[in-house]
């Protein structure tokens, strides 16, 4: 944290969380937050005055910035990073330059004649008391405005000074509304539609208007009046509006409105099942010893339910609570269902709003307006007060893990953190808890509680294994799809019925191949191969974005033979289509996903029955609540398996169970159907056996025995230079000297990275496992910052980055 001081005059308004300004440089100006006041002036630089306090109310509250602070020191980065990447852009100030006539300027006395360029500016000044850098550009028709500006300071014409503004904007709608003496006198009104007789065009906006608006019942109505769109139907001509404007029919004015609808609670929750209510029971009880509980329902089993009731507790007893989800896809179906119940007291946090509406939930947290919101991770950052409790949904996701940029952390570890800063209860959910968390249920340091069954007469579904190879060699294979396969996707068909096909997606993109030579297109600045786009007939790079079109001939040897490799999403559905041209495809994956309302319109057309198979990525695996699934495919298992990572086979049971758990979640039983090269694999039969607690046990032992975590913690350190010599030696003095640091740990490396240059950048990464005692993480970190400053200083590393990665997830 940098440390500001305080002009005398501005003593009064300090408060801790308020936003401030201050000047960096001669013209940059930055927005900080107050996080603490002290006089202790720091040593290493002159400390920068404070030039206005912007917040009468502070904009973040004391637990948050504890809570910032955590997180700088726990994920080793700068709290200013972490501020960043908690307040919304719409909160963070920008500063302009902006120009206006220097009050001492005496043009008919001045002792410098100026210029006709300068002429234009000065004329400009004269009807707008000040100008931005763009509107100077503007006024001369020239880009080069520095030297002539430049020239008008010294000639003492004019004063540059910067604008800060604030980048939220509140939405303004524009009403109409009767003229008040005519909205409360029947005569007058009468004797105006008495004159406007034959004006059938006025006549007709004045009626509607009077419908929708009955100024003599609901004299109060008036006073709101309408939206300009809304008293303006098809057909009706707005310069007639204009004109009962002008004669002062109506009147216009201007609102602030909510960009958030109001949405009021449809019903009252469900009722639960008696082993629903023993879970929350249970829940509640085991709150009252331990702060954090790990519910460990099957899928299907209810848990939103029971989410429902718990918070409906909490918000009775007057604190707030926070539920996270993973990914947004998730949020659709999930916020619906919530808010049937909760209404618009329930306010919703992601991505895909736009800055603007995410300010507003933000100030509905402040306001108390949400006393409950629903959100991605950046929701962990609202300015909550008085959290009662956090719930983390489908808690073994790995997307709570924030990958790039700083603060990298993980949203699960970071809420049970926000928890405790709140003294608020964290209730982890999940079908296939994390391996860390199970771990910490089964030592006690966090409450356990299981469910067992499905809700309802629901039961899990049935799986088979559908043998790729032997498909293969009696001739069985069609388009990469099993006769198993194709047979319940045909008899769910048949049925009305609907089916989910899930393709692993990570590491493994269609590319497109040259059958004669084997070249292969790969990306520019990075070593990876182009991703095959049929969509766009592209190649891009799923790391920079790089794109290119496909070529029509081999670049390397000139053949024509070029030939797409690797099942995408976009190949499978195509595939379908052939195979059964009757069906209704859908997809569902980042590319059809891209607009705000992606997730939602596939959803939709999903659950309205509009889609028959529904082929999709990750986006599918988890959360959907669907009655009408009956079969889910899973296209290639092998993949799933196949991840270089001591996770790997955690991350398999996990994605197995989760996909196969959108089936069959009503009266009819599903079935899993996993297509695989390798059927005899050991951990397709545990899966199938639903045993997850055999399953931890065998591969909790070899994390013990190979120093993995929950044993130890880990810590990844990237080094990335555009020159590979120099991030080499970078890589290794920085091993050897964190190999010297005195605490118990392992180093590994430094190892070329999978991918061994991004963007250009050449990288090698260190791992180190460190013991679990916090007195040794934290002497560690420490330790580390100041290696990293110390080779930072040296001149051959000044612009080498170091990128760590604490958890790796
Ligand atoms: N008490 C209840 N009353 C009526 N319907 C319920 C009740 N509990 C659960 N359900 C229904 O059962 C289905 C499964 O519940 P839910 O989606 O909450 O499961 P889940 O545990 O979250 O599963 P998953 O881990 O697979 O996401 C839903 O359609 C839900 O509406
Ligand atoms: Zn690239």
């Amino acid at each position: 944290m940098f440390t500001y001081k305080i002009p005398r005059n501005l003593y009064s308004e300090i408060q801790i969380g308020a936003r401030v300004i201050v000047q960096f440089g001669r013209k940059k100006i930055l927005t900080g937050i107050i996080g603490k006041v002290h006089n202790k002036p720091p040593q290493a630089y002159e400390a920068k005055p404070i030039l206005e306090v912007l917040d009468h109310q502070p904009s973040v509250n004391p637990l948050q910035i504890r809570f910032w602070a955590w997180m700088a020191e726990y994920y080793c980065c700068h709290i200013g990073e972490v501020m960043h990447a908690a307040l919304p852009s719409g909160l963070r100030l920008s500063s302009e330059s902006r120009i206006q006539v220097n009050p001492n300027f005496d043009k008919e006395n001045s002792p410098y004649p100026l210029d006709e360029r300068e002429e234009k500016i000065l004329d400009a000044l004269e009807n707008q008391s000040e100008l931005s850098y763009d509107d100077c550009e503007k006024v001369l028709g020239i880009k080069t405005i520095h030297p002539i500006l430049k020239s008008l300071v010294t000639k003492e014409a004019i004063l540059i000074f910067e604008k800060v503004q604030e980048k939220y904007s509140p939405k303004i709608e524009t009403r109409i509304r009767l003229r008040s003496d005519l909205a409360h006198n029947k005569e007058a009104l009468e004797e105006l539609f008495a004159q406007l007789s034959g004006k059938v065009k006025q006549e007709s906006i004045l009626l509607k208007y009077l419908r929708d608006v009955p100024v003599f019942q609901k004299p109060e109505l008036n006073e709101k009046g309408l939206d300009k769109s809304t008293l303006l139907e098809e057909g009706d001509s707005e310069s007639s509006l204009k004109t009962l404007i002008k004669n002062g029919v109506f009147e216009s004015f201007k609102v602030v409105v909510n960009r958030l609808e109001e949405i009021q609670p449809e019903r009252t929750a469900s009722e639960l099942s008696p082993i629903q209510q023993e879970a929350v029971d249970s829940i509640k009880s085991q709150f009252e010893e331990k702060q954090t509980v790990l519910l460990h329902g099957i899928t299907g089993s209810g848990k939103t339910e029971i989410y429902i009731r718990l918070i409906q507790e909490v918000l009775e007893s007057g604190s707030q609570v926070l539920l996270l989800l993973p990914e947004i896809a998730l949020t659709t179906q999930i916020v619906s269902r919530l808010q049937e119940v909760f209404g618009s007291q329930m306010g919703v946090y992601h991505s895909k709003y736009s800055d603007n509406e995410r300010v507003e939930v933000w100030n509905g947290v402040l306001s108390g307006r949400f006393s409950f919101v629903v959100g991605v991770r950046s929701s962990l950052f609202l300015p909550f007060d008085s959290l009662g409790l956090i719930i983390v949904d489908e808690e073994h996701e790995s997307s709570y893990k924030q990958f790039d940029p700083a603060p990298r952390f993980h949203a699960r570890d970071a809420a049970i953190m926000l928890g405790y800063f709140h003294q608020a209860k964290t209730l982890l959910g999940s079908a296939t808890p994390s391996f860390e968390s199970y771990f910490n249920a089964q030592q006690g340091k966090y409450g356990h509680v299981e469910l067992h069954q499905r809700f309802g007469d629901a039961q899990l579904p049935e799986f088979y294994l559908a043998d790729l190879g032997a498909d293969r060699r009696k001739n069985l294979l069609k388009v990469d799809s099993t006769r198993l396969l194709r047979e319940k996707i045909q008899e769910a068909l048949d049925k009305n019925e609907q089916i989910l096909i899930y393709q692993n997606r990570r590491g493994y993109s269609p590319y497109v191949q040259c059958e004669d030579c084997g070249w292969t297109a790969e990306c520019v600045q990075c070593d990876v191969s182009l991703t095959y786009h049929q969509f766009s007939e592209e190649l891009r790079c799923h790391y920079c974005g790089y794109k290119e079109k496909v070529p029509t001939s081999c670049p390397a040897c000139g053949s024509t033979q070029l030939s797409t490799k690797g099942m995408g999403t976009e190949r499978i559905e195509e595939s379908l289509s052939l195979l059964f041209p009757e069906a209704r495809l859908g997809r569902m994956d980042l590319d059809t996903t891209r607009n705000k309302y992606g997730y939602q319109r596939i959803l939709d057309e999903f659950g309205s029955g509009q889609i028959d198979i529904l082929v999709g990525t990750q986006m599918i695996t988890k959360g959907l609540d669907f009655g009408r699934v009956t079969v889910v495919g899973i296209w290639d298992g092998d993949r799933i398996l196949n991840f270089p990572d001591f996770r790997a086979g955690e991350r398999a049971f996990q994605q197995i169970t989760q996909v196969a758990g959108r089936a069959g979640r009503r009266s009819v039983k599903g079935q899993v159907v996993i297509q695989t090269r390798n059927p005899e694999q050991d951990i397709y039969a545990k899966v199938i056996a639903g045993d997850y607690k055999n399953f931890f046990r065998v591969e909790m032992a070899e994390r013990k025995q190979f120093y993995y975590p929950p044993f130890v913690k880990l810590i990844k350190i990237t080094t990335r230079h555009a020159d590979f010599k120099t991030a080499e030696k970078a890589a290794i003095a920085l091993h050897r000297e964190m190999a010297q640091i005195a605490v118990k740990k392992i180093v590994l490396g430094p190892e070329r990275a999978l991918i061994g240059r991004i963007k250009n950048q050449y990288q090698f990464e260190s791992l180190i496992k460190l013991d679990r005692s916090g007195a040794t993480q934290q002497e560690f970190k420490k330790r580390l910052a100041e290696i990293l400053e110390e080779l930072q200083a040296r001149s051959e590393f000044r612009s080498v980055r170091w990128i760590i990665d604490v958890d790796p997830s």
